[in-house]
């Protein structure tokens, strides 16, 4: 099995992070520390590694260290599939963020194709309750995990749409803006619910007959209104022409890919997963990232990074030790937070330990070796 792993990870003037440096060895992460310390920090440079605006969705500006306003950095050596890469993201203040790829600059997608990221967030803990718009973001990193040009679908669809939108606001009915701006839509559309739908699919034969200690979840994607949720690039076509005159009342597109949503099942106990306890919620979703990663060491030939904040802490120890043990059978280099070592202790020496504490606004970072 090939391997995905960050050898040496640098942030400079990164959040709390005046200067920091890890080297690594593609064995799982522990970073522990006290709340505050700068422990997501780290996961959130981490997850820039990835195009998109990171696990937090900070725009560039908010990221730099605050005591400093010269912009920021992060720099990656990685191992993707026994290549080696230089990973290279910053911005100066009041730009945008650059990305260079062994030393070139490259369009953030670029990072998708070498640099496979998938997350769970605290702030995802509320996910199958919450806003569709949650559900469709975690699916759709899976997603950019198996088909890194999904994201170009994605921003292309989202570029034309706007456009769309800005015309219904302006209540312009000239039908041949409208035509060309929905072909656009109708072509990355059916590219983006096909990806979608493969990817479900994947997921499932990933989940059948695995072995693993988390519950399956069976997925289906529909609309999140009561419209229906058009595949084909001609059923898109004909949606967003037959639904012009009820956009233009409501300012924007009221159909398509962009209103998708997640719905799981609970397999064994038939149950959706709104319906389940928080614990149940929880563990779903661990599931469905490390039956992610599943299909990726096979479809790809490495398993993705994953970043694991305050998932440790959420669950009891033989849980604990079963993630630890399905992380270190997959390969998968995975990046976890806790508040203290104790956390990690199933993990015996099968990890790199880092400490983080907080020192006069700035992050301190030590290796326990
Ligand atoms: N742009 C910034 N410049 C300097 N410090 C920042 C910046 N953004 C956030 N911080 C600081 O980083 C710290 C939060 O870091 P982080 O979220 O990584 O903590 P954590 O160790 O994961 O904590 P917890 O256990 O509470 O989740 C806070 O003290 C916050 O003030």
């Amino acid at each position: 099995m090939g391997r995905l792993y960050i050898e040496e990870l640098s942030l400079s003037h990164f959040r709390s992070h005046r200067a920091a440096r890890l080297e690594l060895d593609g064995r799982p992460v522990a970073i522990y520390g006290a709340n505050g310390a700068g422990k997501t920090n780290i996961l959130e440079a981490v997850s820039l590694l990835s195009p998109g605006r990171g696990l937090r969705r900070a725009a560039p500006d908010e990221i730099g260290h605050k005591s400093v306003g010269v912009g920021w950095k992060i720099r990656a050596d990685l191992v993707s599939l026994h290549q080696m890469h230089e990973l290279e993201t910053w911005a100066e203040p009041g730009s945008a963020r650059t990305v260079r790829v062994d030393g070139k600059s490259a369009p953030q997608v670029a990072l998708g194709r070498i640099a496979r990221v998938v997350w769970l967030i605290p702030a995802m803990d509320r996910l199958w309750i919450e806003a569709p718009e949650g559900r469709r973001r975690f699916l759709d990193r899976m997603v950019m995990s198996f088909e890194p040009r999904h994201a170009e679908a994605v921003l292309a669809y989202e570029k034309a749409m706007r456009d769309r939108n800005r015309l219904l606001k302006d209540m312009v009915r000239d039908a041949h803006w409208y035509d060309a701006l929905e072909a656009q839509m109708a072509d990355q559309g059916a590219v983006i619910m096909t990806n979608r739908l493969n990817a479900l699919e994947r997921l499932a034969r990933a989940q059948d007959g695995a072995e693993t200690a988390f519950p399956a979840a069976h997925l289906t994607l529909k609309a999140s209104d009561d419209l229906p949720l058009p595949v084909e690039r001609d059923d898109l076509l004909a949606a967003y022409a037959d639904t012009r005159p009820r956009d233009m009342h409501a300012g924007r597109t009221l159909i398509g890919p962009h209103r998708a949503d997640l719905t799981a099942v609970y397999t064994a106990k038939d149950v959706a997963a709104d319906q389940c306890s928080t614990g149940e919620q929880k563990a779903l979703l661990i599931s469905l990232i490390l039956a992610n990663g599943r299909a990726l060491a096979e479809d790809f030939g490495a398993a993705p990074i994953f970043l694991l904040d305050e998932v440790a802490a959420h669950l009891d120890a033989n849980r604990r030790a079963a993630l630890y043990h399905e992380i270190g059978a997959l390969g998968a280099q995975a990046f976890m937070t806790g508040t203290g070592p104790e956390l990690f202790a199933e993990l015996d020496g099968r990890a790199a330990r880092y400490e983080v504490s907080e020192e006069g606004g700035s992050s301190l970072l030590k290796e326990i070796l």
